[in-house]
């Protein structure tokens, strides 16, 4: 049963019972999303990355044999494995494409839809053209209008653009959804971040607990595959209703959450007896 929707706790208040979650755990899923999580949000799309402390965390839990790690975001694949290295999951394009074990699977109806992606964005990027720092991102199986830099007043001209070129171009084959200052285009299908997370999922031990922590609205659902036995952490400073059950603040205190998640999952490798990671020497 998944659980409804309401302001999550701050993470400190529920050390303790996340605790408690973790010790019947034999082994660890820890799912993250790439912006606003490992990395802050920033103006230009092109210049996010993760903080150094998230990055030197997520590398020391990839390294931790009780924990699998995978990041999950609404980029290219590609895109996002170039920007974050060490997990051995990546998800692309909010779960239409999945890199594990050497192979990638992309979702057969985003494969088929692409091409009509493709002419949206080559569409959208003349006719935003004259809209000052607007930005189209073509992402292959899903594109992305960015209006963060944007004058204000020009913001409505790009939704109705874009509103009317997918309407247009895209009929029912096609859907426009929202994200943090972002429209996003993609196939009308039934598929999202949480159907990948459950597909992670279903390829680990029974007592693994699964842990996913993310900032935007395409993250609810993979709180929704996690909850309530594993743990969904919003990442946000705001009281917005949630499906996850914890919040920390910013990708700085995802980082602090990591840490103490690698702490854990020593005591995981400690518990099933498997060899700890060797310690790694100061520089
Ligand atoms: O699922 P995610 O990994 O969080 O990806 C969601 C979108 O993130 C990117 O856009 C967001 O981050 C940009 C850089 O900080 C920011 O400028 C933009 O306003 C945000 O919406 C990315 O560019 C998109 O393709 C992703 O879908």
């Amino acid at each position: 049963m998944s659980r409804t929707e309401s302001p999550p706790r701050p993470l400190d208040e529920r050390l303790p019972t996340l605790r408690g979650r973790l010790d019947g755990a034999a082994e660890l899923l820890v799912c993250l999303d790439f912006d606003g999580t490992l990395a802050p949000i920033v103006e230009d799309p092109d210049a996010a990355a993760p903080t150094e402390r998230n990055r030197e965390a997520l590398a020391a839990l990839a390294a931790t044999p009780a924990v699998t790690t995978a990041v999950v975001s609404g980029r290219a694949l590609r895109d996002v494995r170039a920007r974050v290295d060490g997990p051995s999951i990546y998800a692309g394009n909010h779960g239409l494409e999945l890199a594990r074990e050497g192979s990638i699977a992309v979702h057969p109806v985003a494969r088929k839809r692409a091409i009509r992606i493709e002419r949206i964005c080559s569409i959208l990027e003349t006719a935003l053209a004259s809209v000052p720092n607007c930005r189209v991102e073509n992402k292959r199986l899903t594109g992305t209008v960015h209006y963060r830099s944007v004058p204000d007043a020009a913001e409505p001209i790009v939704r109705r653009i874009t509103n009317t070129v997918v309407e247009r171009f895209g009929g029912d084959d096609l859907e426009l959804s929202p994200g943090k200052r972002i429209l996003e285009i993609g196939p009308d299908i039934p598929w999202g971040k949480g159907n990948a997370v459950e597909l992670i999922a279903a390829d680990e031990p029974s007592e693994t607990v699964p842990v996913y922590i993310g900032d935007d609205v395409t993250d609810e659902s993979a709180f929704r595959a996690v909850e309530p036995d594993g743990i969904g952490i919003r990442v946000g400073d705001d009281d917005e209703p949630s499906s996850a059950s914890c919040r920390v603040d910013s990708p700085t205190e995802v980082a602090d959450f990591l840490a103490w998640l690698g702490s854990t999952g020593a005591d995981l490798v400690d518990r099933t007896g498997s060899p700890a990671a060797p310690p790694v020497e100061a520089q």
